[in-house]
């Protein structure tokens, strides 16, 4: 397939001009109108704050919505870092840790949001009566014996203080006494953390010491249970078969989860049948699980770890160890009961009839046989139990699966032996944490209990730790350090670039710092540990922290016969990475779109990654497009010796994680073009690059908003139906502004704005490569004499800043307003590479509006003139007889768009819609291509990459999308 951009059939006629666009070094402006909204009551209290912690500012805190409810949402607007819940399962051999970080709501209405949300319907009585402001679920693991490592972590993140601090919170504003928030002494007095397993009682002492906590013990199996319920339901990728080295993700169906059978491996196995919230019975269990495997294994290889000893079970051959039916049957199968030659017939079986001793095996085979042992044994008791009860879907979770590729297709193999296939071993992404998520539930003010799936947005774990524009944080140990050591020191605390074992001293008294975090001068503020910043570190770590760990491709683990594994690879990861869980964000406002014509089976994104060719393809163009995104994210912070530096990291985290993704793509659940893109803006909004394309936007809206009058009196003097092909042409020629194209960038390196537009406006010569504008013109404007009903709201989904929006998608909301549709212009909620935001473009309607008495009058209409709304209190009595045109947030902000998770806002547009348009590649063709709504939509697009239009519409590069589909 050749160089999409070599011969550029758009370059023809383009006089050659530099569009040099990386020089521009304008500054990010605050933008205050972000501030949240405050309601009833405002606590005005100057808040003690001690030198060396985190600090919660509890100025302007305010009950949100109606203060009657039984549990608010408190709004801490001036609160600048998070407060957490904690919860710990402290196992054996490990801590597992989830913590959740609640962020405030940045979204809260301003004036024009609020007539928007009573125009839409939207009140405060249908928000959910849920207590909490969205925020952030973590992921942590500890190793038992370095407990103290775990409470270094959560004294350094200081979440021991959350739950408390909460309950406090609330105490005091519905006691409505400023006076009555308290020390910090007295607030840890009562302070508890939720934990459950055996650790729980042993190490209870050991929290009230160091962090001056108590443990509230919660039942370990109620735990899990809860913890597995929570992840079945909320969770969209969160339960998979494994076989044969292949992963797939299982859609489960929230109204028919019950029964299931749930086998946690920790060290010794309990099963459990699970009937319901709460509804279960352990009904058996095995003494031989992970501890069994760890424990013999460690005697006989003389492992140092259990990670170690799995990797060297990745090099075994138990053939050695294990008597095979062959071994029996002189190499034969023992076919007349279906037993291959290859079949264990007893694991170990070898070693008695041999002359050898134990050093006499290598501590591989024996590594393997035994891991072949145990999970076969608890594949055979699993089913064995679930036959007993009739039931047909099994769980695994627990830590000693870890991922590991060949113990979970060792377990299915069991199961699906001993079943015939009749049942399915599945297993949990977060497979370790099912105790300690289920003690977080056991919170009473989580109020996590009745979210669902739409709610979470799972991402890649990769918190720089940035607050209030300053790095900060202790020395980095992993990338799960780095996901969540997010502190508010007032002292700088620096680390070892090259060695961060280095010992540290402490700059005041020069003792060495074993346990910095207890150190009296660094409690008291007064040591430096620390020589270079985070930022530095992970310039240099950050590659070698996730990069990739050579794996074999999948292969098989011998179904037909017990074979030697190969669904392993060199090294196993020990590393947090394995953890394969990202952070899941919740968003409680985020909704199912309703106009989705099935949502259980839509499917945003249209390219299928776990095609290899198209995950190599796509990571291709991602890495190849970074030196461009990083130019122009470090010109529009003003280039600037910081932002060149953050730059670097960007660039350095995100190849990490495309790398890390390349390994393992299902590492966080299924993956599509969607979560790579969106991933790369994720990245760069965690390296405070808020809007790396702002000035480019600027300019372009600029010139394109110079130009509009005279379309606008072009398209004026057209017939109906000219006009309507000309709109349509026009929001496919504009579509070519794309920053996120490698192709058009080259172009825009070579014309202005409006040579480009003119050019893609003279090569827009129908038929289209997807063509269906007859179809939706006979819609529009009728074929005879009857004139077809108008559509009552349009739902216009914007693209890209500049001539996309003012020159393609304005006009033709315009001619739809003329036609007495109510248009909703449907935006991003953060920025993206090019695409214009929500908050951006009621400014720009202001401006188009100035042309043009249509759009004013809608805009008044739909209280997007600010002027307009400031002399008139009360939304409602605009007395205007105009249809509205108005704007929403999408919810998300990446390029694309996935309907399974959008802004309430949007939702309630969509109610009374009866007209979709999604414009771009984006959002029409990467993403929606073949989704189906419940009403008219139109899928307009340039395909502005060569392999994509091949693939997807047979065609080439510039070729445009025109796809109408009547209600479904
Ligand atoms: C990022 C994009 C989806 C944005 O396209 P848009 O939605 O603005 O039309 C698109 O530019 C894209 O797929 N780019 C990568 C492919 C390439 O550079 O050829
Ligand atoms: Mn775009």
């Amino acid at each position: 397939m050749g160089d999409p951009t070599r011969k550029d059939p758009l370059l023809e006629n383009i006089e050659q001009e530099d569009i040099n666009t990386s020089s521009n070094k304008s500054k990010l402006e605050e933008d205050t109108s972000m501030a949240p909204h405050s309601t009833s009551l405002i606590i005005s209290t100057p808040i003690h704050r001690s030198s060396s912690r985190p600090q919660l500012d509890l100025s302007g805190a305010a009950i949100q919505g109606n203060f009657e409810e039984k549990d608010p949402t408190i709004l801490l607007p001036n609160q600048s870092d998070d407060i957490s819940h904690l919860a710990l399962d402290i196992g054996g051999s490990l801590i597992k840790l989830v913590y959740f970080s609640r962020h405030e709501d940045r979204s809260t209405a301003d004036k024009r949001k609020k007539s928007l949300k009573e125009r839409l319907g939207v009140f405060n009585g249908t928000r959910r009566s849920c207590p909490i402001l969205g925020g952030r679920l973590h992921f942590v693991k500890f190793e038992t014996r370095k407990i103290n490592e775990c409470l270094d972590f959560i004294y350094s993140k200081q979440l021991h203080r959350g739950a408390c601090i909460l309950n406090q919170l609330h105490g005091l504003l519905s006691s409505t006494d400023p006076r009555g928030w308290s020390s910090e002494a007295q607030v840890n007095e009562n302070a508890i953390i939720k934990a459950t397993g055996g650790g729980a009682y042993k190490f209870a002492d050991i929290f009230k010491e160091r962090l001056g906590v108590s443990i509230e013990k919660e039942e370990e199996m109620n735990s899990l249970v809860s913890g597995a319920n929570f992840l079945l339901k909320a969770i969209r990728h969160e339960a998979f078969t494994h076989m044969e080295g292949q992963k797939k993700f299982v859609q489960i169906d929230q109204n028919d989860l019950f029964p299931y059978l749930l086998v946690n491996i920790g060290s010794g196995v309990s099963i459990i049948k699970v009937d319901g919230d709460g509804n279960y019975e352990r009904i058996s269990g095995t003494n031989v699980g992970g501890g069994t495997y760890w424990g013999l294994g460690r005697l006989l290889t003389k492992c140092k770890s259990f990670d170690e000893l799995l990797e060297l079970s990745q090099r075994g051959d138990n053939r050695e160890v294990d008597m095979l039916v062959g071994d029996i049957y002189g190499g034969l199968d023992y076919s007349k009961i279906g037993l291959s030659a290859s079949t264990i017939a007893s694991s170990f079986g070898k070693a008695i009839s041999e002359n050898k001793e134990l050093e006499d095996y290598r501590p591989e085979d024996i590594s393997l046989s035994l891991l072949r042992m145990i999970s076969y044994n608890i594949g055979q008791i699993a089913y064995l139990n679930a036959l007993r009860f009739g039931l047909k879907r099994i769980f695994f979770g627990g830590f000693f699966i870890r991922g590991h590729a060949y113990t979970m297709d060792t377990i299915s193999f069991a199961v699906h032996f001993w079943s015939k296939g009749e049942a399915k071993a599945m297993f949990l992404r977060h497979e370790g944490f099912l105790g300690a998520l289920g003690a977080f539930m056991s919170y009473e003010k989580h109020g996590l209990d009745d979210l669902m799936a739409h709610h979470f947005v799972e991402r890649f774990p990769m918190g720089a730790p940035c607050v209030g524009g300053k790095i900060h944080g202790p020395p980095l140990g992993d990338l799960s350090d780095k996901a969540s050591i997010i502190i508010d020191f007032d002292l700088d605390i620096l680390c070892s670039l090259k060695n961060r074992d280095r010992v540290l001293s402490c700059s005041h008294c020069q003792t060495d710092l074993d346990n910095h975090w207890d150190h009296p001068h660094y409690r008291s503020g007064k040591t430096e540990i620390a020589k270079i910043s985070w930022m530095e570190k992970f310039v240099q770590k950050g590659t070698e922290i996730i990069a990739p760990v050579p794996m074999a491709p999948p292969g098989t683990t011998g179904l037909g016969g017990f074979e030697r594994p190969s669904s392993k690879g060199e090294t196993l990861r020990s590393d947090d990475a394995a953890l394969n869980v990202g952070v899941l964000h919740l968003v409680p406002t985020l909704e199912v779109f309703p106009l989705l014509a099935n949502p259980k089976t839509y499917e945003p994104n249209t390219i299928d990654l776990s095609d290899h060719g198209e995950l190599e393809y796509w990571f291709t163009v991602l890495s190849e497009h970074l030196s461009d995104l990083v130019d122009k994210a470090v010109a529009s912070e003003g280039g600037t010796d910081d932002a060149r530096r953050r730059g670097d990291a960007f660039a350095r985290a995100f190849s990490a994680h495309l790398a890390r993704l390349m390994e393992e793509p299902a590492a966080y659940g299924k993956l599509g073009l969607a979560n790579l893109l969106e991933l790369r803006e994720e990245c760069l909004r965690e390296f405070q690059f808020l809007d790396a394309y702002r000035t480019i936007k600027q300019r372009e809206n600029e010139a394109s908003l110079a130009v509009l009058p005279d379309l606008l009196m072009e398209l004026d003097s057209m017939s109906e139906e000219s006009r309507l092909l000309a709109l349509i042409e026009g929001v496919l020629a504009a579509n070519i502004f794309d920053w996120g194209s490698r192709a058009c960038v080259e172009l825009y390196h070579k014309g202005t704005i409006i040579e480009i537009y003119r050019m893609s406006r003279t090569k827009m010569r129908r038929p289209w490569r997807v063509d269906d504008f007859d179809v939706f013109k006979k819609r529009m404007i009728g074929s005879g004499d009857g004139k077809p009903v108008p559509h009552k709201r349009a739902l216009l989904f914007v693209d890209n800043s500049g001539a996309d929006v003012v020159l393609g998608m304005l006009p033709l909301a315009r001619e739809l307003l003329r036609r007495g549709t109510e248009v909703v212009l449907v935006a991003n909620s953060l920025p993206a590479l090019n695409d214009v935001t929500a908050i951006e473009l009621p400014e720009i309607v202001a401006e188009a509006a100035k042309h043009c008495d249509v759009l004013r009058k809608a805009a008044e209409a739909g209280g997007l003139l600010m002027d307009a709304m400031l002399n008139i209190q009360d939304a409602s009595r605009i007395n205007s007889s105009s249809v509205p045109l108005m704007v929403v947030e999408n919810g998300c902000g990446s390029p694309c768009i996935d309907f399974r998770q959008v802004s309430s806002e949007l939702a309630a547009a969509a109610k009374d819609a009866d007209l979709i348009i999604l414009e771009g590649m984006g959002r029409a063709l990467h993403t929606n291509f073949n989704a189906r709504f419940r009403c008219d939509t139109l899928k307009l697009a340039m395909v502005k990459n060569q392999r994509l239009a091949e693939k997807l519409v047979n065609g080439n590069i510039y070729d445009c999308v025109c796809r109408y589909e009547p209600a479904h």
